[in-house]
């Protein structure tokens, strides 16, 4: 059954495309020898310096009458770790200093006190992070919240000289240095998530929409909130460039303060470079819903509502839609808005260009800020 609607549907878009493929297009622009990742980059060199060791401690123990009594110095402290953590409370490498210290050690003490070991430093990178050595291989991959690596090790601290001498009538006068910690050079990349980000109400047909274009097979139902966490997909292209889109689960009034599925998906968002916003437009007044959504953005990050925007004006088979769709152009002639049926193919070809447009530009101005970066 599934298998017979999927071939009615594969059917339609190729009326409307009139294309043995229904989703690659042409190639608009000769594939540029920089448009080989899918992914943008945000990079950052750092250099990580471990804590020392604190020394250990000489130190004589005299009883009665300053009489000898043994050696009681303590032992130094472990120097810290620079350790990097992935956290969804950071979206990109500015807060990072480019050197990383660790503090150090503390050092042993008399009356056979050890001294502390150091705290470690932790540093949060975004979700997404690689981390390189300086020879360009990978050694860190952090994309879940909480993963840590640890960038450099802290020294061991230095044995006091009551560890070399448990003999009451010796006076050794011997102690260790602590011991200096790794100080190691990376380059911290960060993925974007995917290149387009789809936001719209619950039901507005953004999962449709995902698995008309892409490979991916997010759950699809007319209830709002079916999709509870991001879906990734890759629009293929004639040319073998492919696109990374997300489906972001269904904003509403409120999720800026944490209200419905919450602040979380408008953190996916700012990993996205575009954001295509998906509207119901056979329902009343839809451009209400693009208000709604760019407030929630807006209330959450003034910048993410910087990123470029596209309008799919979804549901234009649906009675009423031409009619809203003309007034959603007039009202947003600033935007790109294209109406689509993600259910039927309808104008997909169409939105998939505008896409592929907007993302060639995009890593042609990546690529000159690169350029100009390196001068
Ligand atoms: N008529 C019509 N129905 C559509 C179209 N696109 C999606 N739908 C229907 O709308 C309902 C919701 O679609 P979804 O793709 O699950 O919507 P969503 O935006 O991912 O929903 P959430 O997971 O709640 O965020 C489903 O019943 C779809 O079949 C379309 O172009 N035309």
């Amino acid at each position: 059954m599934l298998s017979q609607i999927r071939k009615i549907l594969l059917m339609q878009i190729r009326t409307v495309t009139n294309k043995s493929r229904p989703v690659a297009l042409k190639a608009m622009k000769k594939k540029s020898s920089n448009q080989v990742s899918q992914y943008f980059i945000d990079e950052r060199y750092i250099r990580a310096i471990g804590g020392k060791g604190g020394d250990g401690c000489i130190s004589l123990l005299r009883v009665w009458a300053n009489e000898f009594a043994g050696p009681d110095g303590g032992d130094g402290g472990n120097g810290a770790h620079v350790v990097l953590e992935a956290s969804t409370d950071v979206n990109d490498f500015k807060h990072i200093s480019s050197v990383l210290e660790a503090p150090d050690g503390e050092n042993g003490m008399n009356k056979d006190c050890h001294g502390k070991n150091a705290p470690h430093k932790v540093v949060r990178v975004p979700i997404g992070t690689i981390v390189k050595n300086i020879r360009g291989e990978v050694v860190g991959d952090l994309e879940k919240e909480g993963v840590m690596f640890v960038a450099a090790r802290g020294g061991a601290g230095g044995k006091g000289n009551h560890f070399f001498s448990t003999s009451v009538n010796k006076t050794p006068e011997v102690c260790e240095y602590g011991a200096s910690g790794e100080d190691v050079a990376y380059t911290l990349e960060l993925r974007s998530m995917a290149h387009v980000g789809f936001i719209g109400l619950p039901n507005a047909g953004k999962s449709t929409l995902l698995r008309m274009i892409t490979r991916a097979k997010p759950k699809i139902a007319s209830y709002p909130f079916t999709t509870l966490k991001p879906h990734l997909g890759m629009i293929p292209y004639d040319d073998y460039e492919q696109i990374s889109v997300a489906d972001l689960p269904g904003l509403i009034s409120g999720s800026a303060d944490n209200r419905g599925l919450g602040i979380q998906f408008l953190k996916h968002a700012e990993r996205c470079n575009t954001l295509l916003f998906v509207i119901d437009v056979s329902l009343d007044e839809p451009w209400e819903a693009y208000y709604i959504l760019t407030n929630e953005i807006n209330k959450f990050s003034e910048e993410l509502m910087t990123r470029k925007q596209i309008i799919a004006a979804n549901k234009i088979d649906e009675p009423g839609a031409e009619e809203n769709l003309k007034i959603l152009r007039e009202k947003f002639s600033h935007l790109t808005v294209v109406g689509i049926s993600a259910k039927f193919g309808t104008n997909i070809t169409q939105l998939l260009d505008v896409i592929r447009e907007n993302y060639d530009e995009q890593m042609e101005s990546e690529k000159l800020r690169k350029e100009k970066d390196e001068i």
